[in-house]
This record gives C-alpha cells, structure tokens and sequence, in this order.
C-alpha cells in the first residue's frame, strides 16, 4: 500500500467548504501520495456498498450554470472550451471567490508539465507510441481550435492560463446529462435528443480526488447529483479508487499523464501494421465487408480480435476461405496454424522496431535540475547523447514502450505454442 501523506492545510479548508457546499462525505478524506498528486483513502474500515461521496446537482460546474451562459461565449465552442475559459476568467479574478477554495487544491500548472505528453519535448512526441500520437494530435488540435475560436472573447486570458484550466477540465471532468433539466431548456447546451458526449460534461468538487484504477468504484448519476458506493470492503488507510472507464494505458497517458502498472483494459492497435500490406482491392473488400481498420491486440485472451483474424486471412488466404470465414460458414480453424505463424512474423519484426525505439530513448539524455546550459552541453558531448528532454517523460515513455514489448511477446508465445 502507498504512504498517504497528510494533505496540507488548503485540502483541510476545501473539505470544510465541501461540506457547507453540497458534498456529503462519509467515511473517506483526501491524502497526498508519492507518485500521483492527491487521492481518497478510507478514513476507517468500510463495507461494500457503503455511499462514500454524494455532490448534490446544484454543487456540480457546467455549461447550463447562469454563471458560465452568462459570460455569453460563443455557443458553437465545445464545452470543453467554454468550462476552461470560465475557470481561466474566474482563476485570473480577484475578485471571484465562488472557488477560490477548491482551486486551490487543483494540480499546478508545472505538474501539468511534468506528466502530460502535450509538455513533451517534439523529439519525445515522436517516440510515442501510435495510439499515442493519434490520440495527442486529436487533443492538441481541439485544444488550438478552442482557443483560436474564443481568444478574442477573452482578451485578458494567457494562451498558457487557458491551456493550464482546458487541461483541468480534460483530467476532473464527468459526465453529465443534465437530468435536472427538462428536455428542451433554454440553458441546456442543445435539446436533449440532440446532446452527444462532448456537451455533456460536469466538473465535480470532492470527486474530482479520486484517482483511476482499472477495478475501482464506479461513479454513478441521478437528477439528484453524482455519487461513489464502495466496490468492496475497505480497511482504514486504504487508497479508495473509481474507475475513470475501460482506457488503454495509451489513452491514460494522453488524456491524464499517467500510465498503470497493470491494465486488464489495455490493448495496442495493429492498424498501422496490417494496413500498409494490403493492395487496393483488399482493402476495398474489408471496407465493403465492414472489416477495415481497428485491428487490435489485447492483454486479455483471446489477444487478437476477429477482426485482425479477418484482415490476417484475406492477405494470406485465397478469397473463397477468406470469404467463408467473414461470412460465418467456417470457424477457419483449419488454416489457424498459417495465420498464427504470420502474425509471429509481423509481430516479431515490430518487437525489434520497438528495441530500436528504446534505445533512442535512452541515448536522449534526460534534464538535471540544477544542471545549466553549459554543462549540458559538455556532458551530451562526453556520453554521445542526442538531446535533452524531462527525465519523467522519457522514463515513462520507456516504461511504456517496454509494456507493448511485453504484451507482443506473450503473444508470440502463444502463437508459437
Ligand atoms: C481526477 S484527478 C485525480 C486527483 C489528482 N491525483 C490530484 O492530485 O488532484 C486525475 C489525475 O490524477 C492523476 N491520477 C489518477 N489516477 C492515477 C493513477 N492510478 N496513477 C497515477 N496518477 C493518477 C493523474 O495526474 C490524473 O490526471
């Protein structure tokens, strides 16, 4: 079990104000770890079903609150825009004291830099892995297109401050329907039957504390607010997790700077793979079949999907087996042995790829603090090192890396067995 260490006064003063401010607390307190900012533990021993946490609706951040409709920002800007410009309006303002408390126990900005890959040097982005990458250049272009569409609505904003309040809301968001709300509402983002998941979101104060595991609490909903029932019994002292939901470590990464240990939901894609060998009349016929793309490999048996099964068949297999494997006619068992003995093949080549990746990594010589530009310099010189980055991005990276690793090499095994 991780040490928890005593929060700090300002965690002391923010569960006072939760409490005069709509959060029913029972039985759980927030406490510092080592690795991981702040997080719950149990504060005694708790039984399974137990409610630890419940925010009433009206304590709940979002878009149909008087106060953010109106600083009357743009309403084609997606929520996520418009919650951070009004924390950045109101973080930025003296004046505004509604949540002064609980900013206040929100990360800094500079453990936003030292954890997310946004932060990371260009020559760290470029050794993340693939799903990485897609999952960055989608987060980092949402997060230009914000603050393109809404800097000139808030001119006293720093592109730095907006960035610093867009990645809260990223990282303590949950999702929330408005069930408070009739179904067509002036102050619903849209009408009802029109909502998707990127209007509905909610910052949540209390249970933004939680930390993620892939077995933990599950966070539940109601007109009545959100709240956390324990998945389990407790001993006092014991971290309480929720589940932030069934995330790849990749995701994990991206979207909240960290990666786990041990992931039963994690899994790494095939796509840029497999997609690269296919001629153009394959791939025309997985599209027509609905099988191209999002071929993936998981921690969990069977490790690869049906659908890698479909695409591996069709570039090995002549089009009468292929066909009657996709159609259902034919469990392919027959020719399993020739594609296992094909997958082993790719898998294998990628597995030297990503040794060739981790030893790039190694050589980018990590940032020690205190150590100026100069002897950096020198020291890159003597070790015949490439480049300075953050010691905790690359170190996770490597970390990472050497997951993927692990799970290409079980699967190898299996294949060989
Ligand atoms: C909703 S907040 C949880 C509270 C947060 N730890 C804090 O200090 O305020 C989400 C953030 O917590 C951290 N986090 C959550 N679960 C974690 C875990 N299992 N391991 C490491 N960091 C975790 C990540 O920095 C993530 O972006």
């Amino acid at each position: 079990m991780a040490a928890a260490l005593d929060p700090g006064e300002p965690h002391t003063k923010f569960v006072t104000w939760a409490k005069e401010n709509g959060v029913d607390i029972n039985g759980i307190a927030p406490a510092r770890f080592v690795d991981r900012g702040m997080g719950i533990v149990a504060a005694k021993d708790i039984k399974k079903g137990d409610r630890l946490v419940h925010v009433k609706n009206t304590s709940l951040i979002h878009a149909a609150l008087p106060a953010i409709r109106d600083l009357q920002l743009p309403e084609n800007v997606p929520v996520h825009g418009r919650l951070a410009a009004a924390l950045a309006l109101w973080y930025s303002d003296a004046e505004h004291q509604e949540y002064k408390i609980w900013q206040d126990v929100w990360p800094t900005q500079s453990d936003f830099q030292s954890t997310m890959p946004l932060y990371y040097a260009q020559e760290l982005q470029n050794l993340l892995p693939h799903a990485a990458t897609t999952l960055l250049n989608n987060q980092s272009a949402k997060l230009e297109k914000d603050w393109e569409d809404l800097r000139r609505h808030i001119p006293s904003i720093s592109k730095e401050l907006f960035m610093y309040t867009w990645l809260i809301v990223n990282t303590r968001t949950f999702y929330w329907t408005y069930p408070d709300l009739p179904n067509s509402h002036p102050r619903l983002p849209k009408k009802r039957k029109q909502l998707t998941a990127d209007d509905c979101y909610a910052m949540c104060p209390f249970m933004d504390y939680f930390n993620h595991s892939d077995v933990g609490c599950d966070p539940q909903s109601d007109s009545k607010g959100y709240s956390v029932a324990a998945d389990r019994d407790y001993k006092a002292g014991e971290e309480v997790y929720v589940s932030y939901g069934s995330h790849t470590n990749d995701f994990l990464l991206v979207e909240y700077g960290f990666i786990l240990d041990s992931n039963q939901n994690d899994s790494i894609p095939l796509d840029h793979l497999l997609l690269s060998l296919l001629s153009k009349e394959q791939a025309d016929a997985l599209i027509e079949d609905g099988f191209y793309g999002n071929y993936t490999l998981s921690t969990k048996e069977p490790t690869t999907c049906h659908r890698t099964q479909a695409v591996l068949r069709l570039l090995i297999l002549d089009n009468r087996r292929y066909s009657a494997f996709v159609g259902g006619d034919d469990d392919g068992s027959k020719e399993q042995g020739k594609v296992d003995q094909y997958l082993e093949g790719i898998l294998t080549k990628y597995s030297r790829r990503i040794m060739d990746i981790s030893e790039e990594l190694e050589h980018l010589k990590p940032d020690v603090p205190g150590e100026g530009k100069r002897e950096r310099r020198q020291s890159k010189r003597i070790a015949n090192v490439k480049s300075v980055v953050k010691a905790e991005h690359r170190d996770v990276l490597i970390k990472r890396w050497k997951q993927i690793c692990d799970i290409l090499n079980t699967t190898i095994e299996v294949l060989r067995a």
